[in-house]
């Protein structure tokens, strides 16, 4: 891990059309090789944090660096640029279900062609290896050909990693990447996750409901309260008063299979 931010979130905030406010004055620096983890409630500006750092959606002020670069002030071609250096997989994994998992896998390089190769599927050999790789990565390499609705949930969320892969990324944004997972298929995806971080020095920022999981894999844990950063602390610091404070909570819940 080197000393460099990777990310930089100055003064940020989002307020929808409606007025809802998303995100109030958040500030935060993610450095090269962390993996952070978002917790709070749902509606804290979890997801909203998170669409903010890939531009999903512009912020209403303030200021998001990538790399030193403002993607808040990116346009055309450096957005796109950007963009592939930040990758996302989503809850709900947002495969193309009738396509073959060696499609989906290499819609994610999509970003290094232009419109009409991609669109005719005309990808480079080095690509196809590349989708290959990508998939033995998370342990599928044999599921190439089939349809991606043909796999289970936990295998169609690690399609959606090696799709991410393609874009060879420096940031990993995972907004509730097991939400919609069993316990023991939610392990798998997150240590897919640890992997890339470790082996690939991929910086993580995953939105998490399950603090166990927070508490496993972060090395990092930011915690999110009506839009507000309310804490931001190194996995070892993190205390129960934290969460309570996070879920409104009265101390009588305790953390299962946490560190704490
Ligand atoms: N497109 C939108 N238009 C208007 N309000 C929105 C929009 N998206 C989110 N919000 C609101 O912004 C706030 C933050 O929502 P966000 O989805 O970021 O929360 P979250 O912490 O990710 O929640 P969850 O865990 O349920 O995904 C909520 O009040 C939500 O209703």
């Amino acid at each position: 891990m080197t000393d460099t931010n990777l990310i930089e979130i100055k003064n940020v905030n989002k307020i929808y059309d409606n007025g809802v406010v998303g995100l109030k004055d958040i500030n935060l620096n993610v450095k090269k090789g962390e993996f952070i983890v978002i917790v709070g409630l749902s509606g804290a500006g979890k997801s909203t944090l998170l669409r903010s750092i890939n531009r999903l959606h512009d912020v209403s002020s303030g200021d998001i660096l990538i790399d030193g670069q403002s993607i808040q002030k990116a346009t055309g071609k450096k957005l796109r640029r950007m963009r592939r250096d930040v990758a996302m997989i989503f809850q709900n994994f947002n495969l193309v279900k009738r396509a073959s998992v060696r499609r989906n896998v290499l819609s994610g390089r999509v970003g290094y062609y232009g419109s009409f190769k991609s669109t005719l599927g005309l990808f480079k050999k080095s690509d196809v290896d590349l989708a290959v790789k990508s998939l033995q990565r998370v342990n599928l390499a044999e599921k190439f050909y089939d349809r991606a609705d043909a796999l289970s949930g936990g295998q169609q969320q690690r399609v959606a990693i090696a799709r991410a892969l393609m874009q060879e990324p420096k940031i990993m944004l995972a907004d509730e990447p097991t939400a919609s997972l069993d316990p023991a298929t939610s392990t798998l995806v997150m240590d897919d996750l640890k992997s890339l971080n470790k082996d690939l020095g991929i910086t993580v920022v995953a939105n998490l409901h399950n603090e166990g999981l927070a508490l496993k894999y972060g090395s990092r844990i930011i915690g999110l309260r009506a839009g507000e950063l309310v804490f931001d602390k190194a996995v070892e610091q993190v205390s129960e008063t934290d969460f309570d404070e996070i879920y409104g909570r009265t101390g009588q819940i305790k953390i299962k299979g946490g560190n704490k």
